[in-house]
């Protein structure tokens, strides 16, 4: 079976996972998701606080290594194990999720398309655009809602790293891109890239 794989990159906050998983609840099982932020490293040997203070903005905070090696074993029709990063610890699960080869994977986070060796695996690069005011908004309610994350910690390492890292390592990939989409909402876009995805699961 051929594969073929959709890098879908962004800023934190720009509407990456939605775009993502409106395309996932799509296609279902014919769509394969992999996150790259479960391949951020787990540093359980350091204590909690040391954890909440690292740079997670800057490529060496994850693992892409071995997402390129799991890449490959899809490519080549085999299985794999993929971690489960949960945020509200800084920390990797127990848990790993067991990813069945498919026709169509995409990928999805903010440094996907900073790394060459994942460049060299993407059929299709996305960039999801948005404003960076939007952004931290957004990631505002995610990260208290969702991460466990308190408003203080989040100004405060939004203003340390994510934002420097943002415009040093993720913004310029902008460049790098097949396609920018302006907004994870956005029903054009989401039309053309799903017409894409169907005619190549039409040709199997
Ligand atoms: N265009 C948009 N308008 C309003 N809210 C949005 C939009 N895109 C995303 N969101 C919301 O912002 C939050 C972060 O979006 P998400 O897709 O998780 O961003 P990312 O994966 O790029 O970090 C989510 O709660 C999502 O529902
Ligand atoms: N322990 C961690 C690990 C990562 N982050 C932040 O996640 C952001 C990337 O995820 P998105 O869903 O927002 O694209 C990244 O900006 C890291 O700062 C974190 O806060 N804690």
């Amino acid at each position: 079976m051929e594969t073929t794989i959709i890098g879908i990159a962004g800023g934190t906050g720009s509407g990456k996972s939605t775009f993502t998983n409106r395309l996932k609840q799509y296609f279902g099982d014919n769509v394969t998701v992999i996150y790259h932020d479960n391949y951020y490293k787990p540093h359980d040997d350091l204590p909690f606080s040391e954890r909440q203070d690292m740079n997670y903005d800057h490529p060496d905070a994850l693992e892409t290594g071995l997402l390129v090696r799991h890449l490959e074993a899809l490519k080549q029709g085999k299985s794999i194990r993929c971690p489960v990063y949960d945020f509200t610890q800084h920390t990797r699960s127990d848990r790993t999720i067991l990813i069945q080869p498919s026709r169509v994977i995409l990928v999805e986070g903010i440094l996907i398309l900073q790394d060459e060796r994942l460049r060299e695996l993407f059929d299709i690069k996305i960039f999801v655009e948005a404003d960076a005011d939007e952004r931290i908004l957004r990631r505002v309610v995610r990260d208290m809602n969702e991460r466990g994350r308190e408003l203080e910690n989040i100004i405060e390492q939004y203003l340390m790293t994510v934002k420097p890292m943002h415009y040093l390592y993720v913004a310029p990939t902008k460049n790098v891109a097949d396609l920018i989409i302006n907004s994870g909402l956005n029903d054009v876009a989401f039309d053309l890239v799903k017409t894409k995805i169907q005619q190549l699961l039409s040709q199997g």
